[in-house]
């Protein structure tokens, strides 16, 4: 299996200006989504799982109601990979 390689703390940084509304804590990034109530929260994530499993990327993630709270970190190497901030680019456009 092909590993991608662990992104530095420059690139993470680097990377970190291109999106928006996403923290940079212990390893992954982190974002919280609210939606008017849980049918828009769960067909978000019903999106968001489906493009996921095309990139065989998938985000660490809970629901509470309307509200959506999503960490993205690389699990096979233990930190961030280009594929996180591919992902919350995807989530970031299907929720724009
Ligand atoms: C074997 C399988 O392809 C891997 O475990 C994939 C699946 N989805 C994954 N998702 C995430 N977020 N990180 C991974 O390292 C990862 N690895």
């Amino acid at each position: 299996m092909y590993l991608m390689k662990a992104l530095s703390e420059t690139e993470i940084q680097e990377k970190m200006s291109t999106i928006d509304g996403w923290d940079y804590q212990n390893n992954a990034i982190h974002t919280t989504l609210e939606f008017d109530n849980f049918k828009d929260a769960f067909s978000v994530m019903t999106r968001i799982a489906f493009e996921a499993e095309k990139m065989n990327h998938h985000p660490d993630w809970s629901n509470v109601y309307n509200t959506l709270t999503i960490s993205l970190s690389t699990h096979d190497v233990d930190g961030l990979t280009e594929k996180d901030f591919e992902l919350a680019k995807i989530i970031d456009a299907l929720v724009s």
